[in-house]
């Protein structure tokens, strides 16, 4: 990739446009606020004025309920080659560009899994996104090319890709980001009224669980309008988990030993079962290095090859966690090495060979 406009520079796009800078990439800035467009390239993240001709990737990082109009000027301009959006919510932007009737193949929708509780050029750094997944969701008709300008964008970037279903992307970040966003805010809003003499002690802990609290409450209005279904499910869990914790904290007020103890039980249960989520929290770059099983498809060098291998992958239910393309040299073909978890695999490799792919040992 040589060249890219980042159309939104606030906080994920003035990220991304310093890493691409770093890595000699010439970065064209565009925001509707021009004075956003300025900061950015004053802190080094390319410039403000507008490119020459059509760039290798668009890069769109406004608010989500912008996106789709900002995409869809953007592809009727003929501003790039690729384009891609990295907003938090995948299946409405999608929905909103295919109901314009475009033509969608040098479109991808991302999102990287990464950023912060302050908004603006200013918060932008350029390792905002290293070792953080970054989410690629292509269908049948996304262009390999695009592909694989986003899979250069990911590495430059020094983030992980990760490919998946639009909607299923939606449904897992209701719950590791939308559904959390929303207990933090009520964590918080416990504090708005409290005693000062309360808040003068907040320690640590609190500060941890309600340091996404601070998050501007425009941009989650539009995440969470996008996502309300699965948020609210998981929301109902919660509230539902809520009410036990309460009788459980009652019995134990209670003069009775037995209710004492179910109480106590009933208490540890919920503390117990957060042990067991939170170690399922991947670290950034602490967490033990996970070991994927590699499954090798030989694909023809032609377009849109990588997209349908996505979405057979995607079909079968399995996540790639990494990709790795080997282009054979004086070739009209290459090989993929998609990296998953072990135990899928097997279910990996006899879905593509049922779809007609020819698999490498
Ligand atoms: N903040 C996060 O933690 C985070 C993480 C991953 C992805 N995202 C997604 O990234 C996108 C940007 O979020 P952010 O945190 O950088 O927000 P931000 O508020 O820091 O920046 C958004 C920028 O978009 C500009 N903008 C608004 N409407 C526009 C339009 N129509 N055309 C051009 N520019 C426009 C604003 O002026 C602003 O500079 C959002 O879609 C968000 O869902 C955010
Ligand atoms: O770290 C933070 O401040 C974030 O809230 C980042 C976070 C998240 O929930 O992890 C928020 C929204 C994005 O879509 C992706 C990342």
């Amino acid at each position: 990739m040589r060249s890219a406009l980042v159309i939104g520079t606030g906080l994920i796009g003035t990220s991304a446009a310093l890493a691409l800078t770093r890595r000699g990439v010439t970065v064209h800035l565009a925001d509707h606020d021009p004075q956003q467009a300025r900061t950015a390239a004053a802190l080094g993240a390319g410039t403000d004025e507008a490119p020459a001709g059509p760039v290798d990737l668009a890069v769109v990082a406004a608010p989500p309920a912008h996106v789709a109009g900002v995409l869809a000027d953007a592809l009727r301009g003929g501003l790039a080659r690729g384009y891609i959006d990295v907003a938090s919510v995948k299946g409405g932007p999608r929905r909103e560009l295919e109901t314009l009737g475009l033509d969608l193949s040098a479109y991808l929708g991302t999102h990287p899994m990464s950023g912060r509780e302050k908004s603006g050029p200013l918060a932008a750094t350029a390792d905002l996104f290293e070792g953080r997944p970054w989410v690629l969701t292509p269908t049948r008709a996304t262009d390999t090319e695009v592909l694989n300008l986003a899979l250069e964008l990911v590495s430059f970037c020094g983030a992980v890709p990760v490919v998946m279903d639009a909607d299923a992307h939606d449904r897992a970040v209701a719950l590791v980001s939308h559904m959390p966003h929303l207990v933090s805010g009520l964590v918080a809003a416990r504090l708005e009224h409290a005693d000062e003499a309360a808040v003068r002690l907040c320690g640590q802990g609190i500060r941890d669980v309600t340091r996404i609290a601070a998050s501007d409450p425009a941009m989650w209005i539009d995440i969470l309008s996008a996502n309300p279904g699965p948020v609210a499910d998981l929301l109902g869990d919660v509230a539902a988990d809520l009410e036990q914790t309460v009788r459980a904290l009652r019995a134990l007020q209670s003069a009775d030993e037995d209710k004492r103890q179910e109480g106590a039980a009933g208490v540890a249960d919920v503390l117990r079962r957060g042990n067991a989520g939170q170690v399922r929290v991947p670290g950034k770059h602490g967490s033990a290095p996970r070991v994927y099983e590699t499954v090798v498809v030989l694909i023809d060098d032609q377009p849109g090859q990588l997209a349908r291998i996505f979405a057979d992958a995607g079909r079968a239910g399995v996540n790639i966690e990494d990709v790795r393309i080997e282009h054979a040299t004086g070739q009209q073909a290459g090989l993929v090495q998609l990296m998953v978890e072990p135990q899928a695999a097997p279910a990996l490799t006899a879905a593509l060979r049922e779809r007609g792919w020819a698999i490498r040992r």
